[in-house]
């Protein structure tokens, strides 16, 4: 499928749900100083070819202009005429779609995420054990116990890429960039927004927990 196969109408709903999570998130704080990226996948997918919505790079995410957003490819490559340039963290997005299939991918950072990746960098997962909110992920069993994946955090993105690729967790659906915040995706905006949400409140969860117990 061409990107201009595409209905407008899609296209218009894609850039529609970005704007009101981007209003969402932006009003809890969750865009400190131009941080933070978003993105929704329209028309037809496969690993091979697939377009989406995204943010564009180096933009106060805490308002709305007519140069917010614009449609990119499976190489992160903008689909039409533009001089607005993706999110600097485009090929994260590209390669989670193309290892998921997910239909919506929100990236946000938090001090919670942040600090609790440092405190459990050696391990390279966050665990969480038997909190209600897992169930917000999808995760049903009781007491469940989930190990949320940490990358690295290098300066070229293309450098994190395959280590998405090798800790990429299909049951868990999010990855931690260590010292930076969370990428949470889903089928669809609603359910990437309720999985970011649920990662948020169990990094502030465990973080607590950790300090309660004084943990070294
Ligand atoms: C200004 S700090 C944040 C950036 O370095 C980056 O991590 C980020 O999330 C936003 O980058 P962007 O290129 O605007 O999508
Ligand atoms: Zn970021």
């Amino acid at each position: 499928m061409a990107f201009s196969d595409i209905k407008l109408e899609q296209k218009q709903q894609a850039l529609a749900e970005l704007r009101s999570v981007k209003e969402l998130f932006a009003s809890r704080g969750w865009f400190a100083g131009t941080s933070g990226n978003l993105s929704v996948r329209v028309g037809d997918y496969t690993p091979d070819e697939f377009y989406f919505a995204i943010t564009a790079s180096g933009k106060d995410k805490t308002v709305h202009t007519p140069e917010d957003y614009l449609f990119v490819d499976k190489d992160g490559k903008a689909c039409e005429a533009t001089s607005l340039k993706p999110s600097a963290e485009t090929l994260i997005h590209n390669e989670i779609y193309r290892l998921t299939g997910a239909g919506a991918i929100f990236h946000v950072h938090s001090v919670y995420s942040a600090v609790i990746s440092e405190w459990f960098w050696e391990r390279k997962a966050v665990p969480v054990d038997g909190v209600e909110l897992i169930k917000g992920l999808n995760i049903w069993e009781e007491e469940a116990h989930i190990d949320i994946p940490i990358v690295s955090n290098f300066a070229e993105i293309p450098r994190i890429v395959p280590e998405v690729t090798e800790r990429l967790d299909k049951r868990i659906p999010g990855i931690i960039l260590r010292k930076h915040g969370i990428y949470a995706w889903g089928a669809n905006a609603f359910e990437a927004k309720r999985h970011i949400e649920s990662f948020e409140f169990l990094f502030e969860y465990v973080y607590r927990w950790e300090m309660l117990n004084g943990r070294k």
